[in-house]
């Protein structure tokens, strides 16, 4: 999960993507960059860190133009370097910048064709960097001088004829606009947005509605799965369907923990999508426990809020605040090393003891992945004197590894694999622990839009819906532990 965003405007943008890249920091800790047409200079600027770090006064100066796009990283693919910070930039043929959020499943296969057939170099392990050549080769073989919508969106379906995985790009073709799309499956999300101005109608696309919300963009539709849409710099908008119709699928964790509560993903709002997990968690809990001697509904911040004071509602139990953030420390769960998730979540969260002592409380998660938010203050609650801790989950249990552009790869992290709810129930340390169940997910997400019959729920249930090789699994999960990410940074 990263995020990105796209704006072909009338006057300069650097200022407006950086905004939308603060607002969309939620999705990428890592890394940020920006890329802007200046004429017919690419002007880009990347580096790790957080967006208000990586830019400064005079990197925002020479950011130029009236187009450009940016990106924040969360990396689910080579490594954290700052070579692999994105946008990418090619070249050939008419220079293009790119900015991918998701997971190319069949990079390596791509990455040898695109060495000895396509006679491309690539220069790091990025998927992305892989996905920018892919599309950059099927730009070279329409052979034109100068391209029409139709060649680039020839070229957009040759994308998806080779790529698999989750995918949402925006990328910058000088000479001609933004191109951005979304993978057959529409796993990751994309949106679309115009703004009035006095020189005329201005788009962007974004990976969530909360960026086009803050800049003053009219939400208009989300890009449909294999959708391309052109945004031209002279104004103009066009889109193609450019893959053939697959089942609709976006990844149901968007709603459970990776988008913000104020966006609206697939015309379902994720506020009012968190809402009804909470309350169907009620449902369950009143079921299993009708006489429950619960005290208090003690959400973990900042996620689990929303589901949480729902189902504090519905069972007509006490909301109250046990945890208090310091919100100058990032996600947990995206961090890169296990020892740096750990000592953050005490640095990160700490008690109110007047909340706790001699009470059964319930504590309200949005999810438990690795268990390392859970496990401790679990711990916390009963050193500020909780007489019982009980623990619920607003999501199923996290049990298989995600590969689409969120970096949970390894089984052996995830705490509820090959485990039964009571096994994680012990090793977390709670008097009791309750998940959602899938369907109830399922449904809390489906209610806003009748039209979604499908989700992306392979961390819940290892069905993958563009399929998926058990060697690549395997291999992932070699590539991608913990150590191996130590081991890369150590080499670096
Ligand atoms: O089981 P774990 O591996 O600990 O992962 C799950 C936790 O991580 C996330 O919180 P995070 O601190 O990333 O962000 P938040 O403030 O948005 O809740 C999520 O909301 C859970 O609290
Ligand atoms: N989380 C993402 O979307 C990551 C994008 C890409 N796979 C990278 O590692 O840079
Ligand atoms: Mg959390």
């Amino acid at each position: 999960m990263c995020g990105i965003i796209g704006i072909v405007g009338k006057s300069e943008v650097a200022g407006a993507l950086y905004d939308a890249l603060t607002v969309l920091q939620h999705r990428g800790q890592d890394a940020a960059g920006i890329a802007t047409v200046d004429g017919t200079r690419l002007r880009l600027h990347k580096a790790n860190g957080l967006v208000r770090d990586v830019f400064q006064r005079d990197d925002m100066l020479q950011l130029r133009g009236h187009a450009g796009i940016g990106h924040c990283r969360y990396p689910t693919a080579g490594s954290e370097g700052t070579a692999e910070a994105q946008p990418l930039y090619v070249n050939s043929p008419y220079g293009i910048a790119l900015a991918h959020n998701g997971n190319i499943i069949n990079a390596d296969k791509l990455r040898r064709e695109m060495v000895e057939d396509d006679r491309r170099h690539l220069n790091t392990d990025s998927d992305s960097e892989v996905l920018l050549n892919v599309f950059a080769h099927e730009l070279q073989i329409q052979d034109r001088h100068t391209l029409t919508p139709d060649h680039i969106f020839k070229a957009v379906a040759g994308v998806h004829a080779r790529a698999r995985g989750g995918y949402a790009v925006i990328s910058l073709l000088l000479g001609y606009g933004i191109v951005a799309f979304r993978d057959p499956h529409g796993i990751r999300p994309a949106v679309l947005g115009e703004r009035d101005t006095p020189d005329g109608i201005e788009y962007a696309v974004a990976s969530e509605s909360v960026a086009l919300d803050i800049l003053g963009f009219r939400r208009l539709r989300d890009i449909a799965p294999g959708e391309c849409v052109l945004l031209g710099f002279d104004g103009s908008l066009h889109t193609r369907q450019c893959a053939e119709l697959q089942q609709h699928a976006p990844c149901i964790f968007e709603y459970v923990y990776l988008a913000r509560p104020d966006s609206m993903i697939e015309d379902v709002s994720v506020y009012k999508a968190r809402l009804r997990m909470g309350e169907r968690l009620a449902a369950k809990i009143a079921r299993l426990m009708p006489d429950h001697d619960i005290d208090a509904i003690i959400p973990i911040p900042d996620t689990a809020r929303t589901a949480a004071s729902s189902l504090a509602t519905a069972l007509g139990v006490p909301f109250r605040e046990g945890f208090v953030k310091n919100h100058y420390i990032g996600r947990t769960f995206i961090m890169p090393g296990q020892s740096e998730r750990v000592k953050s979540v005490r640095r990160k969260l700490n008690a109110i003891h007047l909340e706790f002592r001699n009470k059964v409380v319930l504590l309200v998660d949005d999810s438990i992945v690795r268990g390392t938010t859970s496990k401790q203050i679990i711990q916390m609650a009963r050193d500020a004197g909780a007489k019982k801790v009980y623990f619920a989950s607003a999501a199923p249990p996290v049990r298989y590894p995600n590969v689409y552009g969120i970096d949970m790869p390894v089984t052996a992290e995830l705490v509820a694999h090959g485990r039964t709810e009571a096994e994680v129930q012990s090793i977390l340390g709670a008097d009791w622990l309750v998940y959602l169940d899938l369907s109830d997910l399922i449904g809390a997400v489906a209610e806003g839009n009748e039209k979604l019959t499908h989700f992306d729920t392979s961390c819940f249930s290892g069905e993958y819906v563009t399929g998926v090789e058990p060697t690549y699994l395997s291999e992932l999960e070699f590539a991608r532990s913990d150590d191996a990410k130590l081991k890369r940074r150590q080499v670096s």
